[in-house]
């Protein structure tokens, strides 16, 4: 037998439990091991491994050579290496195993040492129904069904279009939020808080923000999902993150932006990849992926398949992906076939995809040469087709496969095997292997809240960063506002107290006006916000204290920028500057909070037009300057005591004329009735600050999620 070399491979090691950190994993590969020695003995693998650690230690200088070699020694000094030590050993992984992907039994060996899947998922007629909205009677969508997949199993579940594949897909990830029956079991026990830790979905739509480059948007995925040993660095996360976009092709555009309709990026295709890396980066025992290869060249097709089989194999994860008529060279490589006929969605083959076209045969149509096997099959099963032999199929299905089928979901429904708890934590014993990590948690979420916030919070900072042109608009805004506002107000600091008055109301308004700005950004960051909260990435308290945080502060600058520029034409004496920045500020971040409400309720940006004109038309109104406590009638007297505007505007006034001691200024307050109360003005501007953000928390956690 040739001498065995040893591989590094970090592409996958999320996917198999060395941590999405880039943490390495020993395989051996005895050179042509796939074509000489494919029954290899577990004595002679060990000896393989034994010795090409061996070898490759003295390569890379690791450990002193001579005395015997621990394996698991060398793991955990290989966690420490560098990535410059690493680079050799990753960068000759993933590609070659791809082309070794055949769809023959045996193609891809199993990694006994490292392979982290043991989960086993079995559904029991699951099916679902809704109301038609025409006619109001309740339509089958999905007939109810089931099956199971054992670990390491690749599944297609193909159909013709509206058969119900993302709804039996959504149903299995536990993502369907329409109420649906059936049973649907992980190990033999019904699905827990931790199984969306143990799931990966990839869904059909690629919902990402715009100005996050390919590779931010993956390692993004890889550090949310899983926790990793401490010891791992940020070097090595982005090292595993190379390779896994090299296997999904996208090696590339990994600096690319994202982009967006408006904002040319990466193509429809790459980003599809760019969404299905991200679901592979998690280290799921179990991928559900709505149409990955939708956009996607026939080669690239391909590619991403081979990519998903090497996962699935190596590492003994499950994948199930729905998917349109695939190739021929692609549908070779799934183990298992859930094919669905459509109106009402009902399965007619749930079993291996190399017997397929044998149990066609003996349903009366064999397939004939030279034509796709699978197009084939959906042709016969999409009803209202010429060749349409759904109803055949149907009978046929429910007389020869389904009584096996009921039989074995039924003894597998309830043969329970590891806990998901047991799962998570063998995995997290792989990963100690590289050093210690933070102890496992009974959560719905991979990592804890405050790694949550911190990777949110960076993100929201980098694209803050990023958003240059926003940035410069922001502040070129505020300066033009400035100038105008100061322009129409120049020298105003030797006119009149009445005139002061005038200009102090203009300087409030403007202010509580400024903040409505942040409702577009506010709006279209909550659709990817909610995506990722769906994909139970992150707490959306994370998203939340981030995007408010961050934003306020900008807000509360390019906003102080222009009290300035204001101030300065006014010609005001500079003593009175503080008390005009600060009652300007505290109106601003109190409106700031009402439009940051408004965003978080409304569809879209009319409605949010629609739901802030009420709230605008009491705060503005009732503004202490046009309608003051002189003039405002006593049944609307609460209207002005709620308006942070009139209270601002009193204290901003009263404050100028004790600074000033401004006689004028005194008239004026008596004129409008103004009365001093600091601590009134402080907290009708906290109880808008906090009703409204209050409000717009439960409105971003409650209303506008994902519904499938
Ligand atoms: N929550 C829901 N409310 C209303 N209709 C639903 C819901 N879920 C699914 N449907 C309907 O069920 C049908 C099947 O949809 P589904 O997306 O599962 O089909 P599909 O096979 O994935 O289709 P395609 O291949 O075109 O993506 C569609 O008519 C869809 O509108």
């Amino acid at each position: 037998m040739p001498e065995p070399s040893v591989m590094v491979d970090q592409a996958v090691p999320a996917e198999r439990g060395e941590g999405p950190a880039g943490q390495m994993c020993l395989e051996v590969k005895a050179p042509g091991k796939e074509e000489h020695c494919p029954n290899a003995s577990p004595k002679i693998m060990q000896a393989a491994l034994r010795s090409s650690v061996e070898q490759r230690e003295r390569e890379i200088s690791l450990t002193d050579s001579g005395p015997p070699v621990d394996t698991s020694l060398t793991l955990s000094k290989l966690s420490d290496c560098t990535v410059a030590d690493l680079h050799d050993l990753v960068v000759e992984s993933i590609g070659q195993d791809i082309e070794q992907v055949t769809g023959e039994p045996g193609d891809v060996a199993l990694d006994e040492r490292l392979a982290y899947g043991n989960a086993a998922l079995t559904f029991q007629d699951v099916s679902f129904r809704m109301k038609d909205p025409q006619n109001q009677e309740e339509k089958i969508i999905l007939a109810p069904c089931s099956g199971h997949f054992e670990p390491g199993t690749l599944v297609a579940l193909m159909g013709p279009s509206g058969s119900g594949k993302t709804t039996l897909l959504d149903i299995l990830a536990d993502k369907k939020t329409s109420p649906y029956e059936g049973k649907v079991h992980m190990n033999g026990r019904p699905r827990d808080c931790l199984f969306p830790r143990l799931t990966s979905y990839v869904p059909q739509d690629d919902i990402m923000f715009p100005n996050v480059t390919v590779k931010e948007q993956v390692m993004f995925h890889t550090v949310l999902k899983t926790e990793v040993p401490y010891a791992v660095s940020k070097a090595m996360i982005s090292k595993a993150t190379e390779l896994r976009l090299r296997a999904v092709g996208l090696e590339g555009v990994q600096h690319e932006y994202i982009g967006s309709d408006t904002n040319r990026g990466i193509s429809g295709g790459q980003r599809r990849r760019v969404s299905l890396a991200c679901g592979l980066a998690t280290g799921a025992q179990i991928f559900f992926c709505d149409e990955p290869t939708s956009g996607l060249s026939a080669t690239d097709a391909e590619q991403c398949v081979r990519y998903m089989r090497l996962l699935c194999k190596k590492y003994n994860v499950t994948i199930i992906l729905a998917i349109h008529q695939p190739r021929q060279e692609v549908a070779v490589l799934f183990d298992h076939l859930l094919l669905l006929t459509a109106n009402p969605g009902d399965l007619v083959y749930n079993g291996r995809m190399r017997d397929a076209a044998e149990y066609w045969s003996n349903a009366g149509f064999p397939v004939p040469t030279l034509v796709s096997p699978t197009d084939y099959f959906l042709d016969l099963v999409t009803p209202g087709g010429e060749d349409s032999q759904a109803q055949h199929f149907l009978d046929y299905f429910s007389r020869t496969a389904k009584p096996e089928i009921e039989s074995q979901v039924n003894v597998e429904l309830n043969y329970e095997r590891p806990t998901s708890w047991q799962l998570l934590n063998d995995r997290r014993e792989i990963l100690t292997r590289y050093g210690d990590m933070p102890p496992l948690r009974k959560s719905v979420y991979g990592v804890r809240f405050r790694t949550q916030l911190l990777k949110v919070f960076c993100r929201q900072l980098r694209l803050l960063v990023r958003d240059q042109q926003g940035l410069i608009t922001d502040i070129l805004v505020a300066i033009v506002q400035g100038l105008l506002v100061g322009s129409a107000n120049i020298g105003i600091g030797n006119f009149s107290g009445y005139n002061q008055a005038g200009f102090f109301f203009m300087l409030i308004m403007t202010c509580a006006l400024s903040g409505i700005k942040v409702m577009p950004k506010a709006l279209s960051e909550r659709t990817v916000m909610k995506m990722e909260v769906s994909e139970v990435l992150y707490n959306d308290w994370a998203y939340i204290l981030s995007f408010t945080f961050l934003n306020g502060i900008v807000s509360v600058l390019s906003n102080s920028i222009f009290v300035l520029v204001v101030f300065i034409l006014s010609k005001l004496q500079w003593e009175v500057f503080p008390a005009v920045l600060l009652w300007n500020s505290v109106i601003f971040v109190a409106m700031d909070s009402l439009y940051g409400m408004v965003a978080a309720m409304a569809k879209d940006a009319s409605s949010a037009q629609i739901i802030l004109t009420p709230f605008l038309t009491l705060a503005m109104l009732f503004n202490g300057f046009t309608v003051s406590r002189k003039s405002v009638p006593a049944f609307m007297l609460w209207a002005l005591e709620m308006s942070p505007v009139s209270h601002t505007l009193e204290e901003l006034t009263y404050s100028i004329q004790r600074t000033t001691d401004s006689m004028e200024l005194q008239i004026v307050i008596d004129q409008f009735g103004y009365e001093s109360s600091i601590k009134g003005a402080i907290i009708a501007a906290a109880s808008w600050f906090f009703v409204c953000r209050l409000v717009q928390v439960i409105c971003l956690k409650k209303m506008h999620n994902i519904e499938r």
